[in-house]
């Protein structure tokens, strides 16, 4: 069986990333790439945990219960998935911790790097941005979904951290799309047209190779 794809969609709050992850999945099954589609924290239990009690749950806490999560997450579902040959599609992924725990929540970023540092690195890493007002207007609309969506302040800095923490993984070798999600209908259907067929490119490569 060939190896799949893990492919991690990461960004501040109401970047999207669940509106592409939904119409990825779509695109990308309806070509006939077999999809798993997931999210972080899971929705397994201790996902779960980590998922309700952002409020409660703050600084190392939280970093701890999001890898523990993480690393349950690889064992059960992606690198099985992977391992079957399917693309992993996760909401939110490592750049998550970086920016929300050591950036927003002060854990030392040496910290975070150790407790993520056994978790698989993607193979493609789709960070979305949008200008911090369009974020909050967006969190205005659709509410906010736990603490790093309360404060109207964050999507400033989360912009700018997401768009260091992405270059530093890129400089490390991991391959980073970018992309800003507030261009419009035209500028987004042409992401998801060139996402589609990079991700199914990039998987049937793998699917043949190993044929
Ligand atoms: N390209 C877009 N243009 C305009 N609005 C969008 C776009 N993508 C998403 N939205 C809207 O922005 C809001 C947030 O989108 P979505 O839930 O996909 O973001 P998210 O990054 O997954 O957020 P969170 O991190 O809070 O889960 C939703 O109301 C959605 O309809
Ligand atoms: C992966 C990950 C997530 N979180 C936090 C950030 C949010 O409050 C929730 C996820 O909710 P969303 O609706 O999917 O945005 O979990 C975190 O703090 N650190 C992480 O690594």
């Amino acid at each position: 069986m060939s190896r799949g794809l893990f492919v991690a969609i990461d960004g501040p709050g109401a970047a999207g990333k669940s509106t592409l992850l939904r119409n990825l999945t779509s695109r990308l099954t309806g070509t006939g790439v077999p999809v798993l589609s997931t999210t972080e924290p899971s929705r397994g239990e201790i996902g779960q945990l980590a998922r309700s009690r952002t409020r409660e749950h703050t600084g190392m806490a939280l970093a701890c219960l999001v890898g523990a999560d993480r690393y349950h997450h690889l064992e059960t579902e992606i690198r099985p998935a992977v391992g079957a040959g399917k693309v992993v599609l996760c909401d939110r992924y490592t750049l998550s911790s970086l920016v929300l725990q050591a950036g927003i929540d002060g854990v030392p970023e040496s910290v975070v790097r150790c407790i993520n540092a056994h978790a698989d690195p993607p193979d493609l890493q789709i960070v979305l941005t949008a200008p911090p007002d369009v974020l909050r207007e967006r969190l205005a609309v659709r509410g906010s979904h736990g603490r790093f969506e309360d404060d109207p302040t964050l999507p400033g800095r989360e912009v700018e951290l997401y768009r260091g923490a992405a270059a530093v993984s890129e400089r490390a070798g991991v391959r980073t799309i970018a992309a800003d999600t507030s261009q419009g209908p035209e500028a987004i259907e042409s992401l998801l047209s060139g996402l589609t067929s990079t991700i199914g490119g990039l998987w049937s490569r793998r699917h043949h190779e190993s044929a």
